[in-house]
């Protein structure tokens, strides 16, 4: 079964295979019956339909339960331009992908304030309020009477650019279409976007921390996802030529889920088998079309029981991020890790008088702590006594009650995380947090991604810049899978992989994100003897590059090599500043911490 997925995902990623299955449909198209061919248009408005969940739920996690409503925008708005209006379809349809784009990006402002099922039953009310205008608002949609006479290949009065379209070379036109779009698609998962896509769907914090804007990535999917179901929507309108409501409203929504989850979120050719599977069934056993809904939900239980990634996990190796022809290209790119030293030298971070409260708890209590160049600090305390915390202050995740954060001269104190690690103060986390599903590699190329500065048209088309710029941040991803002894498992996912090996990925990542200073939450917890020593050697190359190191944990004999210095907090305030050594014979230590390690020990 193995080597049959392997042979059919090389086989559909072939774009020799490709060609020719879109030529060999387009040629076979005249021989079809007028109503194969709507239907088979049906299968491809579906594919397009189901492409914009995958880009939003797939990839960015974002659920969405009113998708019919931009589906339903987009058939309106080229619908009244043309029909009403006289426009070109090119036109109409252009407009009808903006006008669905621009309200993907507006609903993607009061979305980003919740999430899960608050998320879902948001996007539930923005449909149900879309379906409600079209019902309402006669005058521009006709109301419950619906908008007929659409210029349509249904209808034979369809001509786009001056030229007669019938049901035929609808299909044709569309089949190209939809085949450009599955191509743009799989390049935007294949580039620093849809790897940001997934990234702020495992972890908006941990996107955060490597640079990643959760808000503004969450903004471009809802823009993008809005924009393709605009376009499926008005491909919909010109194939059928009446809108009505009905055709928008709740169980569209539904349907277009269903299509997407069986297909397997992520997949692009098993949403495309979904699509034609969803269709061409309901249309050939019409007489089950009272049930139609009662199967839709037998079938997504089914599948999720049996199936959980759907018809493309079931056919097709899992999806992969890096475009190969990055990776080709890199393959024959040297780069060294030492390209990785902060540009002009290493920058303090002062932290000055910090304290942070939960409620009545102070967690961390005026707190005052300078981080060096080339300078290894331990940061070290009971369970509980702010640790993390303070790094959560430091690298914008909090902001504290009193307190400052200065950086290279720059008060960064209330940041957003995202623009503290642009600056070049990038952590790790206390449990790893990376896309279990990508490789050690993805995960790696996904720490690179404020270096990798082409425009999302750029990576869409996979330009040659594009491509030229990701294979040379590869070919640093290489030297620091090097560095982290993790070459071997490269393309192995993550998921598979032992903890310490993850934790190690966590810290490559960290570094790719080019950091100033780097703060490690507990990276030696849980490693092997031999994974704390790659580790430490990993950290003492960071320091041989200049870098600034805050270093939590617990191991005493781990940290007495490394570091420079100690901190020790207790109940958020901070009881030692100094070498290790003077550290083991402090009485207040002795008392608050080093006695509990002694008794876990
Ligand atoms: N988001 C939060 N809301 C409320 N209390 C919190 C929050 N985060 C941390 N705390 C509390 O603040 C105190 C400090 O926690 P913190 O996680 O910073 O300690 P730590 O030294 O990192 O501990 P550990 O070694 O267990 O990771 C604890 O009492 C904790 O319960």
């Amino acid at each position: 079964m193995n080597a049959l997925r392997s042979r059919l995902s090389a086989a559909v990623a072939d774009w020799r295979v490709q060609a020719a299955l879109v030529l060999a449909l387009l040629l076979a198209a005249p021989l079809l019956s007028p109503g194969t061919l709507q239907i088979a248009s049906f299968v491809l408005v579906a594919a397009i339909f189901a492409q914009s969940i995958n880009l939003l739920t797939g990839l960015a996690g974002q659920i969405s339960l009113g998708h019919a409503g931009f589906f339903g925008i987009g058939a309106y708005c080229t619908g009244i331009l043309v029909k009403t209006h006289g426009f070109d379809v090119t036109l109409g349809v252009s407009m009808a992908v903006l006008l669905a784009g621009l309200t993907g990006w507006l609903l993607s402002f009061p979305a980003n304030r919740v999430r899960d099922v608050y998320l879902a039953m948001m996007t539930l009310g923005f449909g149900m309020v879309f379906f409600e205008v079209v019902r309402e608002w006669n005058e521009l949609t006709g109301g419950t009477m619906g908008l007929p006479g659409v210029p349509s290949a249904a209808l034979r009065t369809l001509s786009i650019l001056g030229v007669k379209v019938d049901g035929l070379r609808y299909f044709q036109l569309v089949l190209v279409l939809t085949a450009g779009i599955m191509l743009l698609v799989r390049n935007l998962t294949q580039s620093r976007i849809g790897r940001a896509f997934y990234a702020i769907q495992v972890s908006e914090v941990a996107a955060g921390s490597i640079g990643i804007p959760a808000g503004r990535t969450k903004q471009l999917a809802y823009a993008l996802s809005g924009a393709l179901a605009g376009l499926a929507g008005a491909l919909y309108a010109h194939l059928v030529g009446y809108l009505g409501p009905e055709s928008f409203a709740l169980p569209r929504s539904i349907e277009v889920l269903v299509i997407a989850i069986v297909g397997g979120l992520g997949s692009i050719a098993g949403q495309v088998l979904s699509a034609a599977l969803f269709t061409f069934l309901p249309e050939r056993l019409q007489v089950f079309a009272e049930w139609q809904f009662i199967a839709y939900g037998l079938i997504l239980t089914f599948s999720l029981l049996v199936l959980p990634r759907g018809i493309g996990g079931l056919l097709f190796n899992p999806p992969r991020f890096i475009k190969p022809r990055a990776l080709a290209r890199a393959a024959r790119l040297r780069a060294d890790a030492a390209a990785l030293r902060p540009d002009g030298g290493g920058t303090a971070l002062e932290a000055e008088g910090i304290t942070m409260r939960f409620g009545g708890l102070v967690a961390v209590a005026d707190v005052s702590l300078r981080l060096e160049p080339g300078r290894i600090t331990a940061l070290v305390g009971p369970n509980g006594s702010g640790k993390s915390t303070f790094v959560n202050v430091v690298t914008g995740i909090y902001r504290p009650a009193a307190g400052q954060v200065r950086f290279g001269g720059h008060d960064i104190t209330g940041l957003p995380d995202y623009q503290v690690a642009t600056a070049g103060v990038v952590r790790t986390f206390q449990d790893p947090r990376l896309v279990p599903h990508f490789t050690v590699r993805e995960n790696l190329l996904l720490g690179a991604h404020r270096q990798l500065r082409h425009s999302g048209l750029a990576a869409t088309l996979a330009l040659p810049g594009a491509i030229a710029e990701e294979a040379a941040q590869l070919a640093l991803v290489d030297a620091v899978l090097a560095l982290s002894d993790l070459t071997e498992v490269a393309d192995r996912p993550i998921d598979t992989l032992p903890y310490g090996t993850r934790r190690m990925a966590e810290v490559g990542r960290a570094l790719l994100a080019r950091p100033r200073v780097i703060l490690l939450d507990e990276p030696a917890a849980g490693l092997s003897e031999a994974e704390m020593d790659r580790l430490a050697q990993l950290i003492r190359d960071m320091k041989a590059m200049g870098l600034a190191i805050l270093l939590i944990d617990h191991h005493m004999d781990f940290l007495a090599e490394l570091v420079d210095e100690v901190v020790v907090l207790d109940s958020g305030r901070m009881i030692y500043r100094g070498d290790i050594a003077g550290m083991r014979g402090d009485a207040q230590v002795i008392a608050a911490y080093l006695g509990d390690e002694a008794a876990h020990a």
